[in-house]
């Protein structure tokens, strides 16, 4: 199968700021899209299904693993976290850069089987980074804690990544982000996939 488009991978501790910087990413650029994972934790208010998860019970998650769905799939905070391998090999094919915001474990999984850009947001500090999640008001005390007890296993692997992003400014760090996936497009591998008929065209053969 020709993947044309470019698989990305972020990953942050959990309020690290992902899934608001890759929002605000995606209505800024083109031609990219999020994967939206499975997962059997509870969806909190305001969450829909099929936009930010699709949520679905322990059984069903298993029946999709054994039947082979996922790309990668992991536990993390006691629950179940899957990507479907079909959608985003459908994208690439299309030419649709596509983004997994998933841990490290995933990221592991994904960079074994497929080639990919990894990007990692660390958060400017860890009492920035509990006040996002006390501030955020998704989740209980108990939730928060343990959220907060497996940021420094996450951020310990920030550096098996390709760009890491510090996530304080958040202007600045969607920036930052923008600039990586902007300066993947222009890599000239890929300027050859999207303008063979320009370049065709450009290059004059000698006689
Ligand atoms: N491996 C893997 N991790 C995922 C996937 N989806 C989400 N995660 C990770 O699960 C963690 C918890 O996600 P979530 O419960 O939505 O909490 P949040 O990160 O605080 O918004 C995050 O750190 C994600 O990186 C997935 O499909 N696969
Ligand atoms: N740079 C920033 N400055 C202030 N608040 C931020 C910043 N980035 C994210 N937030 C806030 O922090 C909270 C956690 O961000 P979120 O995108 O949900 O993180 P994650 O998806 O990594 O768990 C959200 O309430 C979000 O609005």
């Amino acid at each position: 199968m020709n993947l044309s488009g470019t698989l990305y991978i972020i990953s942050a501790p959990s309020g690290g700021g992902k899934t608001s910087l890759v929002n605000a990413m995606l209505a800024e650029l083109s031609n990219i899209t999020v994967s939206i994972s499975h997962t059997t934790r509870a969806p909190r208010v305001g969450e829909i299904e099929g936009k930010n998860y699709f949520f679905v019970d322990e059984a069903t998650f298993r029946h999709h693993q054994e039947a082979g769905t996922f790309l990668e799939h992991a536990k993390v905070f006691n629950n179940w976290y899957g990507t479907s391998k079909t959608w985003v090999l459908e994208q690439l094919a299309k030419g649709i850069d596509v983004i997994l915001e998933i841990d490290w474990q995933g990221a592991h999984a994904v960079k074994e089987q497929m080639e990919c850009t990894s990007i990692f947001i660390l958060p400017p500090s860890r009492e920035v980074l509990l006040k996002r999640l006390v501030n955020r008001s998704q989740d209980s005390q108990a939730i928060i804690d343990v959220r907060m007890k497996q940021a420094s296993q996450e951020i310990s692997h920030h550096t098996e990544y390709d760009y890491v992003v510090v996530n304080d400014d958040f202007e600045l760090a969607l920036h930052d982000l923008k600039s990586i996936i902007i300066a993947n497009r222009l890599r000239v591998v890929k300027q050859k996939v999207r303008y063979e008929a320009l370049l065709h065209s450009l290059v004059v053969k000698e006689q």
